[in-house]
């Protein structure tokens, strides 16, 4: 190619990574992107760990099917397809029938992490295959798969996974989420801790990964976790957003450690366990950017940056094609 070697930095890895997913050079484009937005709701809202009604997750689900959402917006501007999927949201919301929005819901919403399991191994499992559905039915017409979320109060399982998957601290894992004050974040911290003891820490196996999911995460996190399972079985990149899908992805990673090859960090969230997890991950994220939305947001704004490192491989011209004489 007609540049020095090296000069594209993290796209270099960023393009190699593309062409080892897809098992060819040059890797196709990953275009059309399609995020998934996983939507459920979460028991440890009875503990009063966020400022926010846990309506706001049935009616975000509307606004998505709707276009009215930041990630409808980011999507648009770069011809991504939002899809979005109820796997488990607790209160009703009124959508008309729309392509935009599958019904997968597993159970309205979690039961309370802080007194008990969030979830039956068997629900656990069932997530986790609502994501792998999806993933195998949307990379059929698309290059790159983006995870999305939404869910009241999905920080506090997200900072539980990270403590359970990585043996951080409850006070380094946890952050102010959607923004909460310094007593309601004194008391997450509090919840974060007491569940994740109650789990071996840093399961490794299979079988320990799916009861630390059931224990602690939410419905949103399994099918995000299933997500990251589904794009590598079928060779598609998968691009992930923040701290929900990092701490997803650490109970993929224990599912099959393998898969986390075929998936990139599109930005490192302002919560604190992202970077926890992306580093025990080893996920260079491609973006800072003090972000801390989720719905997939932070990973499609990243998805020039995968595009590019794909077409420099596809369209650049050699040394010898272009007449450009080498180094001595
Ligand atoms: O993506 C992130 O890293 C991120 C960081 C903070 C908040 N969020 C979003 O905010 C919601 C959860 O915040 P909270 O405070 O209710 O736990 C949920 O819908 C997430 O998508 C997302
Ligand atoms: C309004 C709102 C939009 C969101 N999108 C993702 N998480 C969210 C949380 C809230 C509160």
């Amino acid at each position: 190619m007609t540049k020095p070697p090296g000069s594209l930095g993290v796209l270099e890895d960023v393009a190699a990574q593309l062409a080892g997913t897809a098992g060819t050079c040059p890797p196709p484009l990953p275009t059309p992107a399609a995020v998934a937005v996983f939507a459920g709701d979460h028991g440890v809202h009875a503990q009063g760990v966020t400022p926010w009604p846990q309506e706001v997750t049935a009616q975000m689900v509307a606004n998505f099917a709707r276009g009215g959402a930041v990630v409808n917006a980011f999507a648009a501007q770069l011809g991504a397809d939002v899809v979005v999927v109820d796997v488990g949201v607790a209160t009703p919301y009124a959508v008309e029938v729309s392509p935009a929005l599958l019904s997968r819901k597993v159970r309205s919403g979690t039961a309370d992490l802080a007194v008990g399991p969030a979830m039956t191994l068997d629900e656990a499992r069932r997530a986790v295959e609502v994501g792998i559905e999806v993933a195998t039915e949307l990379a059929a017409g698309h290059g790159c798969l983006v995870t999305g979320d939404m869910g009241i109060t999905n920080t506090t399982a997200s900072a539980a996974l990270v403590c359970a998957f990585t043996g951080a601290t409850p006070a380094a894992a946890t952050g102010r989420g959607t923004g909460v004050d310094d007593p309601t974040l004194a008391r997450k911290v509090e919840v974060v801790g007491r569940a994740a003891a109650r789990v071996p820490e840093r399961p490794s196996t299979p079988e320990a990964a799916l009861a630390a999911l059931a224990e602690l995460g939410g419905l949103e996190h399994a099918a995000l976790a299933g997500f990251v399972l589904g794009a590598a079985a079928v060779r598609v990149p998968v691009l992930l957003d923040g701290v929900i899908a990092g701490s997803a992805a650490l109970v993929a990673a224990a599912l099959c450690p393998a898969a986390l090859e075929h998936a990139l960090a599109g930005h490192t969230s302002a919560e604190p366990g992202h970077g926890i997890a992306l580093r025990h991950l080893r996920l260079r994220p491609l973006l800072g950017l003090d972000l801390r939305l989720g719905e997939g947001t932070g990973a499609l704004l990243a998805l020039p940056l995968v595009a590019s490192a794909a077409r420099a491989l596809r369209e650049v011209a050699t040394f010898d094609s272009a007449g450009v004489t080498e180094k001595a």
